[in-house]
């Protein structure tokens, strides 16, 4: 599906939609509990559901009832009767696979051809040194993986830099072990905020999970519990897009509603439009930020705990004065697609000027008045709702490819952009 924006304003409110990533662990962790869980306001997406069918194989149930998610535990996975298809969800892969490490037989996991791309040999090489089994079928580290347990031992160490997911599945499934698990970490930890969501998840399950010295532990033999519901926040990756189109293109004003304080690193789009000059304010209690368009200026913007931001901060970089400039930004390569690559590129195709280096994207913004083009979306969610908000400002049309992909994290997003007023033709 093609989405054709053309040049709009913005105006009124809009709600983000609910967390991607405390979705998927609010299902897991439900499915790591023994009885009913109600996941209210959750995200329901083509990578929640992901994540919904692989509680069903390791014989949940999850249904969704008027937009609850009602999950029954497995408690102790079973092993599944079919491969698991983790679709387009790198966060499935790896926090399944982490499941599969508990079962008694194999699990196959897939997904599709990115996902197939993606690295995951880290967590099998952990598993493997749990006594687990843990296998890349292509033996190149991506899936097809086959996993089996159930893994024993108290300790194992991980390189920190491909992807915190891995930390994340070892808490999770490591919490069900007898003996509890230390994860020491090799090397310094990227996309850390995201551990710190499973930590506040885990302690609202009535699970604990620490900080060590050299990483992160979590004590065995402890049940998944959060009282009979769970109700999932809003996204702040999501409302990075709400955001940006108001700072661009709100000239009476946008309100982002949904918006309350939680562990997501990605709160810091706030800090970061601030600096770029946006006219907002943030008020935490009922959850809304106000945004105003505003000229923004370049700014040196730190993603090695927010990748998820790349996109966003470089439609942003390509409409302010100056240079933008995103460092420390090698890890979101392995994402849904190499998106330093992609945003260049597709960015370039409307007529930015942008630098690329391994673990950098330089925008030059101001002189290079962004134009109308036809772009590919690069069957990446955040690529194409990035190019979207960049459609705003551009002269002319913009025609984005693959637009249906936002259905992985934010499947209302053009009807969300029809509601604030943006130009949108769907076809
Ligand atoms: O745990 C999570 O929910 C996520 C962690 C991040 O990935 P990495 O840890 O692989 O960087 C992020 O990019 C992804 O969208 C969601
Ligand atoms: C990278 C992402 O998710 P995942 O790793 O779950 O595919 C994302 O949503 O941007």
């Amino acid at each position: 599906m093609d989405a054709e924006i053309a040049p709009s304003s913005v105006a009124g409110r809009v709600t983000a939609p609910p967390s991607k990533s405390y979705t998927h662990r609010a299902i897991l962790a439900a499915g790591y509990g023994e009885g009913e869980t109600r996941v209210e306001a959750p995200l329901v997406s083509a990578d929640t559901r992901a994540t919904a069918r692989a509680v069903r194989a390791f014989g949940g149930g999850v249904d969704l009832d008027d937009g609850t998610f009602v999950v029954r535990g497995f408690g102790n996975p079973e092993t599944p009767d079919d491969v698991i298809d983790c679709g387009n969800s790198g966060t499935t892969m790896r926090l399944v696979t982490g499941t599969a490490a508990l079962a008694d037989g194999l699990t196959v996991l897939t997904g599709d051809g990115s996902l197939r791309s993606r690295p995951h040999g880290p967590l099998l090489d952990a598993i493997e040194d749990l006594e687990g089994r843990a296998e890349s079928t292509r033996d190149n580290g991506r899936a097809p993986l086959v996993v089996g347990g159930p893994v024993a031992g108290e300790r194992v160490s991980i390189p920190g830099d491909v992807s915190s997911q891995f930390v994340t599945a070892l808490l999770m499934a490591g919490a069900r072990t007898e003996s509890g698990l230390a994860v020491d970490l090799e090397t310094e930890l990227k996309s850390a905020p995201y551990v710190e969501i499973t930590r506040e998840l885990l302690a609202d399950f009535g699970v604990e999970a620490e900080r060590t010295d050299e990483g992160f532990a979590v004590a065995g033999d402890q049940s998944y519990d959060p009282g009979g519901s769970y109700r999932v926040p809003g996204d702040f990756s999501s409302a990075s897009y709400l955001l940006a189109a108001g700072a661009l293109a709100a000239d009476d004003g946008l309100g982002v509603e949904g918006a309350y304080p939680t562990a997501q690193g990605d709160t810091a789009i706030v800090d970061h439009l601030e600096r770029m000059g946006a006219a907002l304010s943030w008020d935490r209690d009922s959850g809304t930020v106000s945004v105003e368009r505003s000229d923004l200026r370049g700014v040196e913007v730190d993603v090695g705990d927010t990748p998820d931001l790349l996109p966003t901060l470089a439609t942003l970089g390509a409409a302010a004065d100056g240079e933008t400039r995103i460092v420390n930004a090698e890890h979101v390569r392995y994402k849904e697609t190499d998106r330093v690559s992609a945003m260049a590129d597709e960015l370039e195709k409307m007529g930015a000027a942008v630098t690329e280096h391994r673990d950098s994207l330089t925008v030059h913004g101001g002189d290079s008045t962004l134009r109308g083009a036809r772009v590919d979306g690069r069957g990446d969610h955040r690529i194409v709702m990035a190019l979207a908000v960049a459609g705003l400002v551009a002269d002319g049309t913009t025609t984005i490819e693959g637009a249906e992909h936002v259905d992985v994290s934010f499947p209302d997003f053009f009807d969300a952009l029809r509601g604030i007023g943006v130009d949108v033709d769907l076809d």
